[in-house]
Parts: C-alpha cells; sequence; structure tokens
C-alpha cells in the first residue's frame, strides 16, 4: 500500500484548472519532495490530500483511505507554511495544546512533548515564549507540533522558509532522523539544493501537470557529458575533437575545463585519444551530473511567458556536434 496515490488528479477553482491530471505514487520511509513555481499546484494537492478541498476529478488516496478521511488524516501530522503560532506560549504549552487536539492523554503528552522537542533540538528552550524563538527554532516547534503524536506521514509546507543555513542544516538532520524511525515525509519546497540533499524522490509540477518525477539520481543523470581539463598552460584541440562530431564548449565559470557532449553512440575514447596523441595530460575527466536546480530551470524554463529568467551560470552556447 502506497501512503500517497493520485490517479489523474483535477481541481479546478471555477473555470481555473490548478491541477490537471496528476498521477503520483509516495512509498513508505520515504522523503517524497514536491516542486514547482508559484501557482504550480503544490499547495492544492496537499490540500486535497488532507480533506481541506475536494477534488474536481480523478482519485486521490493517503494511507490506504480516500484522500480526506478522517481514519488517515489522524496518522498525518502536517506543518503548513507561513504558519504563526501565538507568541504568548511556550513551545511546551503550544504542544500540550496539539496534544489535546489530537486526543493524547496528559499523561503521554507529559512524556511526549520534552522527547519530541529533543529530537528536533529545542527541548532547552521548551519553558521559553515562543515571541523570544528565532525563525529556525519556529520552524522546529512546527516541526515537533506535526510529529508530536507519532503520525505515519508528515507533510511539510517550506519547512525551511526564512530559516539561516545552519538552520536548514539541523532541520535537514531532523528530517533524516524522522526517516530513520520510519515516517514518510512529504516536502514541498522552494530550495532546491535542499532537497537536494535530503529528498529521494521528487515530482516537478508545471501548471497543474506533472512534467517530471523520478529519484534525484534519475532525474539530476547527464548521460554523455564529460568536463574535461588539461595540464596548467596547455591548449585544448576544440577544432580537432568537432571535426570527430563532438559538442565542445568552455566552461564559462570555470576557466580551463571543456565540456564535451557525446552524441548517438559516441564514447568518449576518441576524444582522450586525441589529447594523448597530442601529448597533452588530462587533469580531469568527469562524466557530468546536473544540481537539482539546473533540472527545475530546464524543465519549467519558458513556462510562464514574459517572465526574464536570468542566463544560467556557465551557460554558454556549444559549438560543434551533430545535432
Ligand atoms: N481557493 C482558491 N480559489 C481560487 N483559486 C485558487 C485557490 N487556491 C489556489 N488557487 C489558484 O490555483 C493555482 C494553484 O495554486 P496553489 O496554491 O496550489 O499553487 P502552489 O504551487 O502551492 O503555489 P505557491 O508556491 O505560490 O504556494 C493558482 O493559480 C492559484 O491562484
Amino acid at each position: 500500500m502506497s501512503v500517497i496515490e493520485t490517479v489523474e488528479l483535477r481541481k479546478s477553482y471555477g473555470r481555473l484548472e490548478a491541477l490537471k491530471g496528476v498521477s503520483l505514487r509516495v512509498e513508505k520511509g520515504q522523503i517524497y519532495g514536491l516542486l514547482g513555481q508559484n501557482g504550480a499546484g503544490k499547495t492544492t494537492l496537499i490540500k486535497i490530500l488532507l480533506g481541506i478541498v475536494r477534488l474536481t476529478d480523478g482519485e486521490a488516496s493517503l494511507l490506504g483511505a480516500p484522500a480526506g478521511a478522517a481514519s488517515a488524516r489522524r496518522r498525518v501530522g502536517y506543518l503548513p507554511e507561513d504558519h504563526a503560532f501565538p507568541g504568548y506560549h511556550t513551545g511546551y504549552s503550544l504542544m500540550d495544546f496539539y496534544g489535546s487536539l489530537y486526543g493524547m492523554a496528559a499523561s503521554e503528552r507529559k512524556k511526549r512533548i520534552p522527547e519530541t522537542l529533543e529530537l528536533v533540538g529545542i527541548a532547552g528552550r521548551m519553558h521559553s515564549k515562543i515571541k523570544a524563538y528565532s525563525k529556525g527554532m519556529k520552524q522546529r516547534l512546527g516541526i515537533a507540533c506535526a510529529m508530536m503524536h507519532e503520525p505515519d506521514l508528515i507533510v511539510l509546507d517550506e519547512p525551511t522558509d526564512g530559516v539561516d543555513p545552519m538552520g536548514r542544516r539541523e532541520i535537514r538532520e531532523v528530517m533524516a532522523q524522522l526517516k530513520a524511525r520510519g515516517h514518510t515525509i512529504f516536502l514541498n519546497s522552494h530550495l532546491l539544493g535542499e532537497v537536494e540533499l535530503v529528498c529521494d524522490r521528487v515530482a516537478i509540477l508545471q501548471q497543474g501537470k506533472l512534467v517530471r518525477e523520478g529519484t534525484i539520481a534519475e532525474l539530476t543523470q547527464t548521460k554523455g557529458t564529460f568536463v574535461i581539463g588539461l595540464m596548467p598552460g596547455q591548449t585544448f584541440p576544440v577544432d580537432a575533437v568537432i571535426k570527430f562530431g563532438f559538442a565542445v564548449r568552455p566552461l564559462a565559470d570555470q576557466p580551463g575545463l571543456f565540456e564535451v557532449t557525446l552524441s548517438g553512440g559516441q564514447t568518449i575514447e576518441p576524444v582522450m585519444k586525441q589529447l594523448f596523441e597530442r601529448g597533452l595530460t588530462p587533469t580531469h575527466v568527469v562524466e557530468k551530473k546536473q544540481s537539482l536546480e539546473d533540472v527545475f530551470m530546464t524543465t519549467v524554463e519558458g513556462a510562464e511567458p514574459g517572465v526574464d529568467r536570468k542566463p544560467r551560470r556557465g551557460a554558454a552556447r556549444p559549438v560543434g556536434g551533430r545535432d
């Protein structure tokens, strides 16, 4: 049984189609990232799963039950985006309040609150007022509230929003610990570097459609593109390599390195042969990997007419090649 499953999920708000047939599946124990530009439909999908809004068509299930069923909702923890906890509460009193909403007994809350706050690293401040907490502490308190009742699935909407790099790393560690304890995490975040570090699988939504889905390794793999560097003072034989049908371009942001792209069943051997025959010494030969940000930008490029995008770093135009 999948933790989350949607099949051809559609949602319209009046004439606006926020989701246009989204099918995805999240398995137990995964950290699953949902990506997309503003307005792509991420929050709508989460709200349907949690029964906050109704789907228009298709199917959505949560922990084996139809989305929104009370039996499944009880087994979910949710950290909404832009939450604002009352500053007069302490971390402890807020969690006590949440625990009572979850229906937890007082004795259970007394045990569970310090344990959970310990796990997210703010147990030492549990009796301080929330108004004195930093943004990172508030986010960690939000995660603690979402996981207090030991849910099977934890839905985190922008958990690292506004948090400094150190705090983000700590939140990543909390997510890794939750995964190790068997929780499934569904993460909605704009911070692609974070997502790349922590997620097992990722889905990219674009204007209500699922346009990419896979493991981080699958999505970031760039088959057939190599980055080659030579000993200082040596010149890369660009023309000779192009003659063999490879595309070559210097990397604008890494002087001395060249990107060589293979096509149609080529291997890198002829390029290496050219280098060795010329007495050149390659000091760097690495098959290129894209960052998740590159994948995301390539995927959504041109999606929003009129948006002025900055050129990506190192995105010089390739020369040569057969395509
Ligand atoms: N209650 C609503 N009524 C009408 N339109 C809505 C409503 N909620 C969302 N929308 C629209 O549906 C589309 C998807 O919105 P949604 O909030 O799901 O996107 P998102 O990917 O979560 O965006 P963001 O990253 O900005 O939070 C947007 O065009 C939005 O304006």
